[in-house]
């Protein structure tokens, strides 16, 4: 990271320095170590400190991989700080580099590393009566440029991570306007002095005397200096100003998104109103210096050790403490604390501070207080607190690769793109790795036993991290040409002036300041020329002014030397003053161009960056979402599951109770049908018994008949017939002779067969030689046509598929009217029997079935020893 300072005019313009491995010169990040004392005495350690850089970790019992490498570890730090250490220790040589570096322009970056609980807040701000890194930092600052500062408001935030210089009078203006601010807060009724808690020892470490006879870093005294402060927290990877509020915007009607705070209000502000709102995220930008900033971030000018940190106190009662299962105070974000220094060279008369920006020179020392590095499951978070760890676990993941591509680009070669984007933490402080500055990082480490498995993984981490370089940050100290020491010759002339006024002489007043470069011709005039020994006295007259026509002699030639040497100078800065205003000229134009472009670019990148920003907690709250729905899918599931079993057992029950009804159905069915089959037989019994009486009654009838006149069978079998009985006596009575009766021989057959008859398929077929056959009869004439015979054919089948064929057979006897009479006086019977029928039927059925084919007629007899009836005729 550089610092920022805009070329000053004259000076050369330096080629762009290439990047990567052509860098000029590097320094490793330097790693330091700094284990906590133990909790408890019941404690075991796991570390063991061989030297001042050197520590051993072995693995206890319950660490996870105790089996698989029980060996002991060792790693190799820039120094290892024991339990013992002290603040002020830790200070020295970790943080008084830093602050040096600050001071002489160049840029730093500090972060605490470590699992929760090891220490880092504590090594960075310390406690009560035990002051940590910053406070300490603080105060040698503001110790070393004590004399030195400006008054406020003389630099004043640009909006764009840089500072302009004011005039003393909008200076002064700024200052009435905090004053009446402040005033007007007391009028409202808000505390007039900071109240005595704000400046107990107990809540601020920079109280305690005992940041002792401070420490003072030598400065350039013809230089002015400001300290600004911002206090940010990265928290689920969004950033947030810890020092912004809405509210002292409005009120003191800055709209801009930088500026510059009258610290006093701010401070009454937070102390009527101790309900911290909602804070806004804030965007990473890249500035003119492609240095990183966070755009729209709160400066805040301190001008005092006491004053900035009591800023830093506000904005840490902002700061997200969440309680885990580890620590009762753990902070889930990343704090970072920026001290700000603004330095400006003096004019010639080393009197004002030159008011031009491009003289401003702007470093920085980041303070950085990393959240834990444990492992989720160890801490037993759950919800927002996991989604937090998920968010702090990332960022240092994002930390941890970053450095690793560095690292590999460095020692490889290799131009692998680091994604320092990926993380507001690394896209934060991208400048410092990929640009100049100074890391160093201290490790905290807890040494009990219980930590080693994340202590392992720390110190991986702080073993990688020391071996990427960083390039050394040039300090570009402008050089304009000034008397060094102007300010001091300032105040020497001004008191010199005073004094001669003072003794009497008021044209002193008009004396002009004049420090510019003072030729001296040597030491005083010899002051006893008065004396007797005259020749001595000359000859140390003749010396004294000998030596001083020789340094006059001598000065005269350095004077021409020097002054051809400036007109030279002039005359080169003449030429390039010329070449510089035409290119200046073509890059105005260019870079009119090129800031249109920027602004919309950054319009752009602005609407970009919300979006992006908007997208993430969209993804974030997705990411909730999903998981619970899963998690409701997998109770649906469960319940799904469940139920589908529940389901089945149902089943089984009914299809059991099913079975046992159908058995008992078919037990009933089966009872039933025997019943019923019973009932039938016994009915076929009767008809048989029935038939039987009638064919008994037909033989007494032919057996009456013979013995009585012309009553022919026939006749009888007619009258026998249901058909016949109810009708009259003279229909009755014989209308045909049957004398005409024609010879058997000579017989001529109608064979009347219906047309729906089932095929019997026998071998058994009626007798009749000449025969016609008719489906149906329609007129009278087709029975009287020359036939004589005439055979009806008839069907009846039962559900058993058992077959009955009649065949009932006649005589067609003319009648005196013209027509003709069938008189029935045969029938045949054919009865086909379904071997099924007869097997459930049984023998006994057989027997009927004989019983009944023998039964029709008494010239017919049928036989069943074979499936296929036979009739005889
Ligand atoms: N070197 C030390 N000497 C004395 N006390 C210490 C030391 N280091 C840490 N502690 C104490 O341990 C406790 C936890 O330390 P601290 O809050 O600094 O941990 P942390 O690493 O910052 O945790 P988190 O990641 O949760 O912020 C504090 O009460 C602190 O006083």
């Amino acid at each position: 990271m550089k610092s920022t300072r805009v070329k000053p005019p004259g000076s050369t313009r330096k080629p762009n320095r290439p990047k990567g491995n052509n860098m000029l010169s590097k320094d490793p990040v330097q790693v330091f170590c700094r284990l906590r004392p133990m909790q408890h005495p019941a404690d075991i350690s796991c570390m063991k400190l061989v030297s001042d850089t050197t520590v051993i970790i072995t693995p206890p019992e319950s660490a996870i991989n105790f089996r698989n490498s029980n060996k002991e570890i060792q790693t190799i730090f820039s120094h290892v700080f024991p339990p013992s250490a002290t603040q002020k220790d830790i200070f020295n040589i970790v943080a008084i580099p830093l602050v040096e570096n600050v001071i002489r322009g160049r840029n730093s970056l500090l972060f605490t590393y470590g699992v929760t609980g090891s220490g880092k807040t504590y090594t960075m701000t310390g406690e009560a009566q035990d002051a940590g890194i910053m406070p300490r930092c603080l105060d040698v600052i503001f110790n070393s440029i004590a004399n030195y500062q400006t008054k406020k408001f003389i630099f004043k935030p640009d909006k764009l991570n840089g500072f302009d210089v004011q005039g003393e009078a909008d200076a002064m203006l700024d200052r009435q306007n905090e004053l009446h601010a402040g005033l007007m807060s007391q009028k409202n009724g808000k505390s007039g002095k900071p109240r005595k808690a704000e400046y107990d020892s107990d809540s601020n470490p920079m109280v305690i005397h005992d940041i002792e006879e401070s420490q003072l870093i030598q400065v350039d005294q013809d230089t002015v200096y400001a300290v600004f402060v911002t206090y940010v927290e990265i928290y689920n990877n969004s950033v947030y100003d810890l020092l912004e509020d809405e509210d002292i915007r409005n009120k003191y009607n800055y709209h801009s998104s930088v500026f510059n705070l009258n610290y006093f209000s701010f401070k009454y502000y937070f102390d009527a109103k101790r309900i911290f709102r909602a804070l806004q995220s804030k965007i990473v930008r890249e500035d003119g210096n492609k240095n990183m900033y966070v755009h729209g971030v709160t400066e805040i000018e301190v001008k005092s050790s006491e004053e900035a940190f009591e800023v830093f106190q506000h904005g840490q009662r902002r700061r997200r403490v969440a309680h885990t299962a580890l620590n009762a105070e753990s902070s889930r974000s990343h704090s970072v604390f920026t001290i700000r220094l603004v330095q400006a060279p003096l004019d010639g008369e080393g009197e004002q501070v030159i008011q031009d920006k491009r003289v401003v020179c702007i470093t920085q020392l980041s303070l950085v207080d990393l959240a834990g590095s444990e492992r989720t499951n160890r801490t037993k978070n759950t919800g927002q607190r996991l989604r937090e760890a998920g968010n702090i676990n990332n960022s240092l993941m994002t930390l941890r690769s970053c450095l690793e591509i560095l690292r590999e680009n460095q020692l490889q070669g290799t131009n692998k793109i680091v994604p320092y984007r990926d993380s507001k933490l690394t896209h934060l402080f991208k400048n410092y790795f990929d640009g100049e500055g100074q890391v160093r990082m201290i490790v905290c480490v807890n040494p009990r036993a219980e930590d080693y498995d994340e202590t392992i993984q720390v110190m991986k981490f702080a073993e990688m991290t020391q071996e990427v370089q960083v390039a050394r940050p040039i300090i570009t100290k402008v050089d304009l040409g000034f008397t060094p020491g102007r300010r001091q010759a300032n105040k020497l002339f001004k008191e010199a002036r005073s004094k001669l006024k003072r003794e009497g002489y008021p044209e002193a007043e008009d004396l002009e300041v004049d420090v510019g470069l003072v030729y001296n011709l040597g030491g005083p005039f010899p002051e006893d020329i008065n004396s007797s020994r005259n020749d001595e006295v000359i000859n140390n007259l003749i010396r004294f002014l000998e030596q001083r026509i020789n340094k006059r002699n001598v000065l005269r030639a350095d004077l021409e030397q020097k002054q051809n040497d400036l007109r030279k100078k002039i005359i080169t800065m003449e030429q390039e003053h010329i070449k510089l205003k035409i290119e200046n000229a073509s890059l105005k134009a260019a870079n009119s161009q090129q800031n249109k472009k920027v602004s919309a670019l950054e319009g752009h990148l602005c609407k970009t960056e919300e979006q992006i920003d908007s997208l993430l907690r969209k993804l974030n709250s997705a990411n909730d979402t999903i998981r619970c729905l899963q998690q409701e899918l997998k109770d649906r599931n469960m319940a799904l599951n469940q139920r589908l079993i529940d389901k089945q057992r149902v089943k089984q029950k009914y299809n059991t109770k099913m079975q046992v009804e159908t058995d008992k159905m078919n037990k009933e069915l089966e009872v039933k049908l025997r019943q019923q089959r019973e009932e039938l037989q016994n009915q076929m019994k009767e008809k048989e018994n029935k038939l039987r009486l009638v064919k008994k009654i037909l033989v007494d009838d032919n057996v009456s008949g013979a013995s009585k006149d012309c009553a022919t069978p026939s006749s009888n079998f007619v009258e026998a017939t249901p058909k016949t009985e109810g009708r009259s006596r003279k229909d009755k009575a014989a209308v045909a002779n049957p004398r005409y009766r024609r010879s058997q021989s000579a017989d001529k057959w109608i064979d009347h067969r219906p047309g729906a008859l089932v095929p019997v398929g026998t071998v058994l077929q009626p007798l009749m030689r000449r025969r016609r056959s008719v489906t149906r009869l329609t007129s009278p004439k087709e029975i009287t046509d020359g036939a004589s015979r005439y055979c009806l054919v008839a069907q009846e089948h039962d559900t058993d598929g058992e077959l009955e064929t009649k065949l009932f057979k006649g005589d067609i006897i003319p009648t005196s009217g013209g027509g003709a009479q069938v008189v029935f006086n045969d029938m045949e019977c054919l009865k086909q029997l379904s071997p099924k029928a007869r097997k459930r039927s049984g023998p006994q059925d057989i027997e009927n079935g004989n019983e009944i084919g023998s039964s029709n007629h008494s010239s017919m007899h049928a036989e069943f020893h074979s499936k296929r009836p036979r009739v005889v005729n």
